[in-house]
């Protein structure tokens, strides 16, 4: 089959609707506030327990600051490559105000699910606050151009986000995808306008005490249009230890995780590669108790 062929080739994956989509505004409304909030909770504990990735819907981000973001992202990619390598990783971008505000509204935003996601756990509100004091969160900006390949070609290799959770905004070209724990499946992350998707990472597995699994999931090139993405990682202190909360567990349900140190696993894991599963580095599966 030639290359021509490849804009009609489009994965044979079941594009399902079911990754749950929650709306936020409802923790707010006047009426029945308690209620909703529960309903919210609840709903935010499903998804993290059967899928490990939901999207969220007015969530408080404002819309023009994702609009000027996008902009700003899109100048950027657009400069010859020259003038993109002049901005060395961590020194220009955070200069921007644009980039700086998107990351406080994220950094909002990861808090609030953080303690959503601590009361659909059963444990108070801020029960992880304190872990994310000297954090190191990250954002990171993607740029796939189009890719005209005789079969779905891969943007971003299969893996699992190591920090606690990522908030990320992907264009209508849509392209993540996620293992569905149902069936081990792919399936796609329909694009939802102005939603957010929220996925489960390492170390809320391990809090968990395995109640919510790190999410499965990988990106694939658009054979005809460019795709952006803008993950979102909120990640905990260097210094902090992860272990299961001792909520969470007791004599019928030990812990299911050893403690680890998330500055080593973070840095291990960053030096790993993608594409190299088997190379010696860091894994949750390493700090798993054995039965
Ligand atoms: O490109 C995407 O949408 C996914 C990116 C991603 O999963 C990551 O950077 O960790
Ligand atoms: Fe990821």
């Amino acid at each position: 089959m030639g290359e021509c062929d490849a804009a009609t080739i489009q994965p044979t994956l079941e594009d399902v609707n079911d990754i749950p989509v929650i709306d936020l505004s409802l923790l707010s409304s006047a009426d029945n506030a308690g209620s909703n909030a529960a309903g919210v909770v609840a709903e935010i504990g499903k998804a993290c327990e059967k899928w490990g990735v939901f999207q969220v819907v007015n969530h408080g981000v404002p819309l023009e600051l994702q609009a000027k973001f996008d902009l700003v992202m899109k100048q950027f990619f657009a400069q010859p490559v020259e003038e993109k390598r002049k901005l060395r990783k961590d020194i220009d971008v955070a200069k921007q105000e644009v980039c700086e505000e998107y990351g406080r509204e994220m950094e909002k935003l990861s808090y609030r699910l953080l303690e959503l996601i601590c009361l659909s756990l059963g444990v108070q509100r801020q029960r992880l606050n304190g872990f994310f004091k000297d954090h190191c969160n990250m954002g990171r900006i993607i740029h796939c151009p189009p890719c005209a390949v005789s079969r779905p070609a891969l943007g971003t290799h299969q893996h699992t986000d190591v920090g606690a959770l990522t908030v990320l905004s992907q264009d209508d070209v849509g392209g993540l995808e996620v293992l569905r724990k149902a069936d081990g499946e792919w399936v796609q992350v329909t694009y939802v306008p102005d939603a957010y998707v929220v996925n489960v990472g390492d170390m809320l597995e391990v809090w968990s005490n395995q109640k919510y699994e790190s999410l499965q999931h990988r990106a694939m090139a658009n054979s005809d249009r460019e795709r952006f993405s803008v993950p979102f990682f909120f990640n905990p202190a260097l210094y902090v230890v992860v272990e299961p909360l001792e909520e969470l567990t007791n004599e019928q349900t030990p812990a299911k995780y050893n403690a680890l140190n998330w500055g080593k696993y973070y840095s291990s894991r960053k030096y790993g590669n993608f594409k190299n599963p088997d190379m010696d580095v860091l894994r949750l599966r390493h700090f798993k108790v054995l039965e």
